[in-house]
């Protein structure tokens, strides 16, 4: 058993894959034991979280999930602690390895109510598990919202119930309620599931702890993968300003020269060998007193074809003229933003960028820019981030980090990635600004595309994890605290 951090690498597999896995699993051991080790799983983990607890509360469903909870009362009860079940569903709708645990549960002397107990240390949620089917209404929800709403912590078991552990998609979302503040803790079971780590996920598993239930060798298709640490690069002595590549920032209409300087700077502390930074506000000044490393150009003045090219950052429509020309003789190319909202309005600038495919391209959408290049809408994209951004990556022959809660960094062919570094205060103007131009510097540095765009989004949420709660994380600061791609 492990705590999954942003230093963890490890495969993540659907609700399929699971099933398959769990079949394979549970035919070559006797029967019930996958069950029974789950519910020892969570009773150890349950008397680590809270070993003074007085009474902890076991809410069941009618499925298996509610099976590992009656397993898991029976293991805590026998280790002395009182143990009050309450449950969903008929006796003889259970599953039959539910079944055998409920008996276990009532010879142990657990506690039946039909009510959760007014006062308790631990609350565990074996409510639903990977086969929510729809949204938990009546009961369900009013204990799931009562646990939410309390102050004891709360363990889920396997998912947080009522999430989609394919897609971290909420049917009905008993967290956003203000009053929502218990610590929230989730032992993921037999694999981890992309879910946990994506939309609505990571709010609602809170802490992920993972559990195989000794299965070993798992030989199905991860889904996705969480990346772990970015590998260390080393800058070798004899090197000098050209190992580490030029990028140019074309972005900065009028009124928005600052998301262009945001990038640069954060390209340029990322470690770029030269950063220029080509705006499209012909009154902007020339020089950034500040950083006076970024060398300004007019954007019809540099040749492109050896450079990194950053373009979006506050480009506005004017960018979109630009985008041709960017398109067909960029070396490497990251585009965000208005860049992204001009291709997607424009079926010509489309082709162009299919027709790099094979070149370096990422592309750094937020889940409405998402949207405009597939012609759907945030609400179908944020249903289902990683085919959404799977789906992009595919059509245009392109590495995209879907940015968002658990950014989803995707290519053409192979197994995308959730990263899990990163928090709110990202959430606050021109962070992707900074992101693009990190990116940027990674592939400036030549580190393959979708390794490049992986570390330097691990990165940046890695800079936000990391900021000192009383310093205010501002996209300026935040460019400023970038360190090199390779040191
Ligand atoms: N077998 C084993 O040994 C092992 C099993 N394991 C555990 O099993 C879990 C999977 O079990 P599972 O497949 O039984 O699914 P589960 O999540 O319990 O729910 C299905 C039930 O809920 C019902 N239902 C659905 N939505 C509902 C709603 N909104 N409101 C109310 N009811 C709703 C649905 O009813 P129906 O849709 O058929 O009407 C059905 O009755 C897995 O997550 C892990 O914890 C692992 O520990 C490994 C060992
Ligand atoms: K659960």
């Amino acid at each position: 058993m492990f705590r999954i951090t942003s230093a963890t690498a490890a495969d993540l597999f659907d609700i399929a894959a699971t099933r398959r896995i769990e079949e394979t699993a549970a035919k070559a051991l006797p029967p019930h034991t996958l069950m029974q080790r789950a519910g020892l799983a969570v009773a150890r983990f349950a008397m680590a979280v809270a070993p003074h607890a007085r009474v902890v509360w076991v809410a069941c469903g009618p499925g298996n999930n509610g099976g590992d909870g009656f397993e898991a009362a029976a293991q805590l009860q026998r280790r002395g602690f009182r143990t009050v079940a309450t449950r969903i569903g008929d006796d003889d709708r259970l599953p039959a390895d539910a079944q055998a645990s409920l008996r276990r549960a009532r010879e142990a002397g657990v506690t039946f109510a039909e009510a959760p107990p007014t006062q308790y240390e631990l609350a565990v949620d074996a409510l639903l598990g990977i086969g929510s089917a729809r949204a938990p209404s009546g009961a369900m929800l009013d204990w799931l919202r009562r646990m939410a709403e309390g102050t004891a912590p709360v363990l889920s078991i396997d998912t947080p119930s009522g999430l989609d552990a394919d897609t971290g998609a909420m049917a009905a979302n008993y967290l956003q309620a203000d009053s929502a503040q218990a610590r929230r803790i989730c032992l993921s079971l037999l694999t981890l599931k992309p879910g946990l780590f994506s939309a609505h996920g990571r709010d609602a598993a809170g802490e992920v702890w993972f559990d195989d239930l000794g299965v070993a060798g798992i030989v199905d298709s991860p889904v996705a993968r969480l990346p772990g640490l970015p590998a260390a690069t080393r800058r070798h002595h004899a090197s000098h300003k050209g190992s580490y590549g030029d990028v140019a920032v074309i972005g900065g209409a009028p009124g928005m020269a600052g998301a262009a300087l945001l990038a640069g700077s954060a390209a340029l502390n990322a470690g770029a060998g030269r950063v220029f930074v080509a705006l499209l506000d012909p009154g902007a000044p020339a020089l950034d007193q500040l950083r006076p490393e970024l060398m300004f150009r007019r954007p019809d003045t540099l040749d492109l074809s050896g450079m990194t090219v950053v373009s979006g950052c506050g480009g506005g429509a004017a960018v979109g003229e630009l985008l041709p020309h960017i398109l067909q003789t960029a070396d490497a190319l990251v585009l965000d933003a208005d860049a992204l909202n001009g291709i997607a309005a424009d079926p010509a600038l489309q082709k162009l960028l299919k027709a790099r495919s094979g070149l370096s391209t990422v592309l750094t959408p937020h889940p409405l820019e998402a949207a405009r290049l597939l012609g759907s809408n945030t609400g179908e994209v944020q249903r289902n981030r990683l085919a959404a951004a799977q789906d992009l990556a595919k059509r245009f022959g392109a590495i995209v980090a879907l940015k968002g809660s658990g950014t989803v960094i995707a290519q053409p062919d192979g197994t995308p990635v959730i990263n899990v570094t990163g928090n709110a205060r990202l959430a606050t103007a021109g962070t992707g600004d900074v992101l693009a131009g990190m990116v940027g510097a990674a592939l400036a540095a030549r580190l393959a595309p979708m390794a490049a765009t992986c570390e330097a989004v691990w990165r940046h949420g890695d800079l936000a994890d990391q900021w000192p709660e009383e310093i205010p994380l501002t996209a300026g600061a935040l460019a400023g605290g970038c360190l090199p791609v390779a040191r």
